[in-house]
């Protein structure tokens, strides 16, 4: 048996997809209610949770595979894990954004940079040998900036609707997101041949 934890909410269905593409049975998965567990009829076991609890459940041996973004990644301490497949849905990007004037704007002071990823910024800023304060914000991070909190954000950028919306652009970008396959370093050791028989066959999903 192979156990899998998926992040569930704006990725769940492609990565359903993906694995429907790839021929696992996702019957379960299509007939999902309430409950959070499911076993599919190629011996998969799989649990869907939030995308930092993907990364507890590996790190604890819990499961053997994790479908998750990468900035859930960056922004983790843990990483003692394989990356085997970068699905390439959930694609979007981290970016530092602002007001237009921002860039031209001098600071007396700290910058503030709020932020729901505080690890990100906190790497992105250091890579500048510049000392910020970061605010962590929950979710809705351009109001940072909206409600004079914070004088930038680092945040994901899809379409750059939200940022357009409240009058904000980005200043550079930082790195790519996407969806990817970790696996638990021991799990490979015990279950290697049916672990890269799944990449194999996402792989091939993906081209087809
Ligand atoms: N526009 C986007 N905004 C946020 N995440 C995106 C976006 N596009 C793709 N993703 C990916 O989808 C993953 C899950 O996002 P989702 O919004 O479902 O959960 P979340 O970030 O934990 O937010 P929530 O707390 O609302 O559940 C993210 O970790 C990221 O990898
Ligand atoms: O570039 P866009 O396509 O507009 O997408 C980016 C927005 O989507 C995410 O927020 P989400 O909808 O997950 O809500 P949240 O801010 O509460 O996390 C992200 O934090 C941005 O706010």
């Amino acid at each position: 048996m192979i156990k899998i934890a998926i992040t569930k909410g704006r990725i769940q269905k492609q990565v359903t997809n993906l694995l429907e593409n790839a021929n696992y049975d996702v019957e379960p998965i299509l007939n999902l209610g309430r409950e959070l567990q499911i076993k599919t009829k190629d011996d998969l076991q799989i649990i869907f949770g939030k995308a930092n609890d993907v990364i507890t459940f590996l790190e604890h041996g819990i499961v053997d595979i994790g479908f998750v973004g990468k900035d859930t990644l960056d922004e983790n301490d843990f990483d003692d894990y394989y990356e085997l497949l970068d699905l390439k849905i959930g694609q979007c990007i981290f970016a530092l954004a602002s007001y237009p004037d921002f860039s031209n704007k001098n600071f007396q002071r700290r910058k503030r940079i709020a932020s729901k990823y505080p690890r990100v910024t906190k790497k992105y800023f250091a890579q500048k040998q510049e000392d910020i304060e970061i605010i962590k914000l929950e979710g809705s991070v351009e109001l940072g900036p909206v409600v004079g909190l914070a004088d930038a954000i680092v945040d994901i950028v899809e379409t750059g609707n939200t940022l357009s919306a409240n009058g904000l652009e980005i200043i550079e970008k930082i790195s790519d997101i996407s969806t990817r396959m970790i696996v638990n370093k021991s799990s490979f050791k015990f279950k290697k041949d049916k672990i890269i028989e799944m990449v194999k066959r996402l792989e091939d999903a993906q081209t087809n």
